[in-house]
């Protein structure tokens, strides 16, 4: 099949990339069939899932969020984002994803909020959005969650965690779960090693959910 028949994926990351990383590899080897990664996009410079996607040959690009933050400052914390910041640098973000014609968006460790003003546009192409988050749907939700299990765990509350692939809604981690895994706790002696189990369970996963994701898209395209 030819590049250009191929079902178009991008990438959303915020740094390192060992999910991209299996997405390129999946791509490449066909188990994932017949999808291209047309452009991966980095919030931040600098990072080494930037590098991967070079090293893979494929397109980057990088959109920070600083000059939105300068440009619309937050009126009490000059940390945060301001609504205006996030609608701007969402609507920009759209611009840049949708100029490749993607059929599909992963976030692979894409860490900020999407807003309305992304959101909108890509719904509007009828560009589905998945995600890949570190527990189970229904469970922890938003930044920091492997370390928050692991405190739970530690006190006693938890037993286990989980990873799951699901379709990104405004509700941020509350969108419809396409695939998840169970990651039990015990044996785990620091919160490192539960990070290691969580992410050997990540790379099959955001595979296995793109895949599904891909395959919805052809059928549909096929009328099959
Ligand atoms: N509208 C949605 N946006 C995003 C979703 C989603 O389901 N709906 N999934 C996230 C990924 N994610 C967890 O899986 C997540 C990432 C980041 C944050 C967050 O609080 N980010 C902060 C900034 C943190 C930083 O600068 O390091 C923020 O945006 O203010 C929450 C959840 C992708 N987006
Ligand atoms: N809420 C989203 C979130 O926490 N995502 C986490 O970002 C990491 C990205 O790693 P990678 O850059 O090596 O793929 C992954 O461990 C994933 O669980």
């Amino acid at each position: 099949m030819s590049e250009q028949d191929k079902t178009r994926v991008t990438v959303l990351i915020s740094g390192t990339g060992s999910n991209l990383q299996a997405l390129i590899d999946a791509c490449g080897s066909g188990q994932i069939p017949d999808a291209a990664i047309v452009r991966v996009v980095s919030d931040r410079k600098n990072v080494r899932g930037l590098e991967r996607a070079e090293q893979a040959g494929i397109p980057t690009a990088t959109h920070g969020i600083l000059p939105y933050k300068q440009k619309h400052p937050h009126p009490e914390d000059s940390k945060k984002m301001s609504d205006e910041a996030r609608s701007a640098y969402d609507t920009e973000l759209a611009r840049i994803v949708l100029a490749d014609r993607p059929e599909m968006v992963v976030c692979a460790g894409f860490m900020r909020i999407l807003t309305p003003s992304f959101l909108g546009p890509l719904q509007q192409a009828s560009v589905p959005i998945i995600n890949l988050h570190p527990a189970l749907h229904g469970d922890l939700t938003g930044a920091g969650c492997i370390e928050r299990a692991w405190e739970e765990y530690q006190a006693g509350e938890r037993k286990s965690s989980g990873v799951m692939i699901h379709h990104v809604i405004a509700d941020v981690d509350m969108g419809e779960p396409i695939v998840q895994r169970v990651v039990e706790m015990e044996g785990c002696s620091t919160v490192e090693d539960f990070q290691q189990r969580v992410h050997a369970s990540e790379h099959p996963l955001i595979v296995e959910g793109t895949t599904v994701i891909v395959q919805k898209i052809r059928a549909s395209k096929t009328g099959s």
